[in-house]
């Protein structure tokens, strides 16, 4: 194992009023909302959100390929370009594709060479787990191969920060299981990883921490577990019957309403409280009581629609 690197004592990641605006004034989307963020060193976090919430512009922020409109962006104790620069973070963007015509060990060994404390390639290879396939040509690997040759090339100079922008998007579950062993294999070396995902399952797993993104903000930032219980425990549903739905989140408990149709959906902290009231109030039709999941957790957070506020649109709000 390579020795590691060490950068000074502050956070890994620290982003601090970020706000990245795109388009002209006007028609402009705030693709980046205000985020402040912190990341210690060893840290897994994963960055979770819907379709154009803003997870892939907070990545760019973070490896200096865009510069915030306000706010500081703060990697490893430098600027994100220089940090880049030094060989401490190593990225896998969504749509990089390796190179063609060279066997996996020679790219890795190329990219390595670029940089000043390259971690030993067959280690490298090993830890993406392509050892097996190190003298193949890159152009003749399945989905799943590429993206593990993909891990390999960020990992090959020995970053201490590595930033993976749906690193899974397009394995099957068996790639999918084998990538993150390797993920979790450098995160153990005590390195910081950043990953965003569209998988709560994912996040879950593998994140020690979940932040959830919404429209260029985070909504909510914690475990798994935290993450879950921030819309309350427990569900419980019921038919409106045509009642009344004023009120409703005022009922013992109960921490967010969603109304859909003639249904209403509470989450709530005290699911037997929340049903004694409503039996009281004799709205039990059609009764359903059910433990939150994350995933109940993360639509309750996040809007149906994730596509950021315009700026005229804001206006008007
Ligand atoms: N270069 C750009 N020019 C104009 N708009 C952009 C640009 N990059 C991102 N956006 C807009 O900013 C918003 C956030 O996009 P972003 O790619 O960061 O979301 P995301 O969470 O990564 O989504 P996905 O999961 O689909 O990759 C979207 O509305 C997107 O259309």
């Amino acid at each position: 194992m390579s020795m590691k690197q060490t950068t000074g004592s502050g956070a890994a990641v620290e982003l601090t009023g970020v706000v990245k605006t795109f388009g002209r004034a006007g028609r402009s989307v705030r693709a980046v909302d205000g985020i402040d963020l912190s990341i210690g060193r060893g840290e897994t976090v994963a960055l979770l959100g819907r379709n154009g919430a803003g997870k892939s512009s907070t990545v760019r922020l973070l490896l200096g390929l865009d510069q915030p409109d306000s706010g500081t962006v703060r990697v490893l104790d430098r600027t994100a370009e220089h940090a880049v620069r030094d060989g401490l973070v190593g990225a896998m963007l969504q749509d990089g594709r390796p190179i063609q015509r060279v066997t996996v060990r020679e790219l890795v060994d190329f990219v390595a060479s670029t940089y000043p404390k390259p971690m030993p390639v067959s280690e490298a290879l090993a830890l993406a787990g392509v050892s097996d396939y190190a003298n193949r040509r890159v152009d003749k690997l399945s989905g799943g191969q590429t993206q593990r040759v993909r891990f390999a090339v960020a990992l090959a100079g020995n970053p201490e920060l590595i930033v993976l922008d749906e690193p899974t998007a397009a394995l099957d579950v068996e790639a999918r299981r084998t990538f993150w062993d390797s993920m979790r294999a450098y995160a153990r070396r005590g390195n910081t990883v950043l990953f965003s995902t569209h998988y709560l399952e994912e996040a879950d797993e593998n994140a020690d921490r979940i932040v959830v993104i919404d429209r260029g903000r985070i909504v909510a930032n914690g475990t798994g577990d935290v993450i879950r219980g921030s819309a309350g425990r427990g569900l419980v549903s019921f038919d409106l019957a045509g009642g009344p739905t004023e009120g409703l989140e005022r009922l013992p408990g109960v921490v967010t309403v969603e109304v859909s149709g003639d249904r209403a959906l509470l989450h709530t902290d005290d699911s037997d409280a929340t049903v004694r009231e409503l039996a009281r109030l004799d709205a039990i039709r059609g009764l359903q009581v059910s433990r939150a999941t994350l995933e109940d957790a993360f639509l309750s957070l996040t809007a149906p629609t994730a596509a950021p506020v315009s700026d005229s649109e804001r206006e008007t709000v």
